[in-house]
This record gives C-alpha cells, sequence and structure tokens, in this order.
C-alpha cells in the first residue's frame, strides 16, 4: 500500500481560464500545442523572436476562439538571451494575463550533420537554445507558479532525447540534459503541486523539421523514418493531455510507447498500471532493441558503402 504514495496522480488541471505561456508559440509544434489550448478554454501567450512571425499567430491564435474571444499576448525575446530580458518578458505577460499557469517550452532548434562536419558553435548553439533556453524560462515562471499553489511545466524534448543516432550528436545531447533537469525539478516541485512533463515527439511536419531535412544526412532520414512523420496537431493534442493529467513521460506512437518504457529508467511513475507495465515491458522491450539496432547498424554501413563506391567512380 505504501507504495501507492509514491505514485504521482496529480489532480487533472482544467484549462479553462488557465494562462498558458509557449515559448516558440509562433510555429511549428508550439503553434499548434496554444490552438490545443485556446480550444480547450486557455488564455495563451507566446514567445519567439520574429515579431512578424509572432503577429501573424496572434492573428491565426485568435480566430481559434471564434464566440469566446480571448487576446493572445505575445513578446518577442530570444530565450537564449540575456536571463533579465526573458525574466521581463514573462512579467510582461504575466502582467497582462496574470500568473503562468502552465509553460511549455517549445522554442527550440534541430541540427542534423555528422559530429566530423558539425562545427562547435554548432553544439553551443543547440545547448543554448534546447536546454539553457528551457531553464531559463522556467527560472523566471517557477516562483509565481509555487505561490499560485502549483501549476503544468513541459519540456520539449525528442525521440532523440531517448535514444542517441547518427547525425544528432549535438542535438540528442541538448535532448538528453531536458531529462535530467526534469527529474530533478520534479522532485523539488512535487510537494508544491507543480507537474513536469518531458514530451519525446518523433519527426513532425513543421517548418523547423522543413529547415532540418535541407541537409540532413541519408543515414538520419532513414534512421528517422523507423517512427514516421507526425503531424503537428497531433502531436500538440497528446503533449497537452499528457501534461494537464501530470504524466511525466509524453509520447506518441508504436515506437513512441516502447522507448518510453525501455527508458523510464527512474523516472517518476504516474500509475499502478504505468509501473507495472514498465515492470513487465524493459526486458522485452531491451529484445526487440537489438533488431532496430542491428537495422540501424546495416543502414550505416550501406550508406558507407555507397559514399565509397562513388568516391572511387569519381576518381577513375
Ligand atoms: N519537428 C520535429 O520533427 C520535432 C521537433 N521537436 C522539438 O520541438 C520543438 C519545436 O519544434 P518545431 O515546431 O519543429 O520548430 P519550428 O522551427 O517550427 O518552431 C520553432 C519556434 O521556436 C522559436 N524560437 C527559435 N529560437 C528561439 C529563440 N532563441 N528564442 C525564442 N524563440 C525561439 C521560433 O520562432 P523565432 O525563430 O521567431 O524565434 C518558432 O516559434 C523544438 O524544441 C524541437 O527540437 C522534437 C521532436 C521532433
Ligand atoms: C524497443 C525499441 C524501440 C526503438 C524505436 C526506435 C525508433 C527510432 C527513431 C528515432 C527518430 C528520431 C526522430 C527525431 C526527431 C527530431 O527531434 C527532429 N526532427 C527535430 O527537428
Amino acid at each position: 500500500m505504501f507504495l501507492i504514495s509514491w505514485l504521482v496522480s496529480p489532480q487533472v488541471l482544467k484549462l479553462d481560464g488557465k494562462h498558458v505561456l509557449i515559448t516558440g508559440g509562433s510555429s511549428g509544434i508550439g503553434k499548434a500545442i496554444a490552438k490545443e489550448a485556446i480550444r480547450r478554454g486557455a488564455v495563451v501567450s507566446i514567445m519567439a523572436r520574429n515579431t512578424m512571425k509572432l503577429e501573424d499567430a496572434k492573428v491565426e491564435l485568435e480566430k481559434v476562439a471564434g464566440n469566446s474571444f480571448k487576446p493572445v499576448c505575445f513578446v518577442s525575446v530570444d530565450v537564449a538571451g540575456d536571463y533579465e530580458v526573458v525574466q521581463k518578458a514573462v512579467q510582461q505577460v504575466e502582467e497582462k494575463q496574470g500568473p503562468v499557469n502552465m509553460l511549455i517550452n517549445c522554442a527550440g532548434m534541430g541540427v542534423a550533420k555528422t559530429f566530423e562536419d558539425l562545427r562547435i558553435e554548432e553544439f553551443k548553439k543547440l545547448m543554448n537554445l534546447n536546454y539553457f533556453g528551457t531553464v531559463q524560462t522556467t527560472k523566471a515562471v517557477i516562483s509565481k507558479m509555487k505561490e499560485q499553489g502549483g501549476g503544468r511545466i513541459v519540456f520539449l524534448s525528442s525521440q532523440a532525447g531517448q535514444l542517441g543516432l547518427f547525425g544528432y550528436t549535438a542535438y540528442a545531447a541538448s535532448k538528453f540534459a531536458l531529462r535530467g533537469l526534469a527529474e530533478s525539478l520534479q522532485m523539488e516541485m512535487r510537494p508544491y503541486n507543480i507537474y513536469v512533463t518531458v514530451a519525446h515527439p518523433p519527426d513532425t511536419e513543421t517548418p523547423g523539421f522543413e529547415e532540418e531535412e535541407r541537409n540532413k544526412p541519408e543515414e538520419t532520414k532513414l534512421i528517422s523514418d523507423t517512427s514516421g512523420l507526425f503531424k503537428p496537431d497531433t502531436v500538440a493534442k497528446q503533449i497537452l493531455k499528457d501534461s494537464v493529467n501530470g504524466r511525466f513521460c509524453s509520447y506518441i506512437g508504436l515506437d513512441g510507447w516502447m522507448l518510453a518504457n525501455i527508458t523510464c529508467g527512474m523516472s517518476p511513475v504516474h500509475s499502478m498500471f504505468d509501473a507495472i507495465q514498465q515492470v513487465l515491458t524493459v526486458s522485452v522491450f531491451r529484445l526487440v532493441s537489438f533488431f532496430y539496432l542491428f537495422h540501424f547498424t546495416r543502414i550505416v554501413s550501406k550508406c558507407k558503402a555507397r559514399k565509397d563506391k562513388e568516391q572511387k567512380e569519381k576518381m577513375l
């Protein structure tokens, strides 16, 4: 029975009238989450750098609400920039829309290149945006959230934050970092009724993904194809649902489900059902993973053989 008290089963957070702040809310997954939050009656604020994109998103989002019109507030800010500026941006939206009840850290980017092709600046840029950008915005909202008696925080990781793969040396590291942050922060925040969710989406059809695809290594494309390409709306709905339910891990699809179980580690458990499922599936999925790893190794060696052949032909 005492085991039950370890389970994380918070009350479902009703979004109606709540203030949801979304970084990266002007595009892709962030914008889709903003729409879904508005449909659920939330008051939404968005943050990103480009003012024009923010203005366009505001117009688009305000149409979603229909008759129950709620103004969408936006601030242009670089979440990876100066911490004081991020703090001021948060203050600005809180003055207009009230304290943040839910923070979704969506501002981020992916770069897929081999370790040798990646420049040191790119490693730093990804860590700065994907990891430190999340740390800064979260730090700027958390004290007020505590005072409010609770809330929700989402970190946008990736399936590449659960396993490392070809082309993602810089990206995967920045997404894995969020998991350590999330587990520690969750342990600190649980007594304050604040629940952290780490979302691990697969490839999702967004402007950011299109950009990333441009010079993505063939290997990365073929390996990522395994878990498919999802629509931002589907991903957004899942993330929001898991966050209001206070789930630690948010995933989508069959591969997502297997990855969530095999990488559960010592993360918080949401229900007895989840606990039993993890205990029973970890070893089975480890076995399954060998087939995936074999498949990935073959992709990499086939691509290398093809490149070697092309190289030889060029020499002739
Ligand atoms: N699409 C995919 O396949 C997947 C994406 N993810 C993750 O989901 C998140 C969202 O991705 P996606 O929707 O594809 O990305 P998009 O590129 O479509 O959108 C990114 C958003 O973040 C904002 N942003 C970028 N840099 C900064 C910054 N320094 N400060 C403030 N805002 C910033 C952008 O606006 P602006 O440029 O104007 O600042 C934009 O609003 C990322 O963290 C990504 O790693 C995870 C798994 C899969
Ligand atoms: C039991 C074992 C199950 C194993 C399943 C393995 C599936 C691997 C697929 C990895 C796909 C990674 C997509 C990253 C998307 C992303 O973050 C970027 N597009 C961001 O821009």
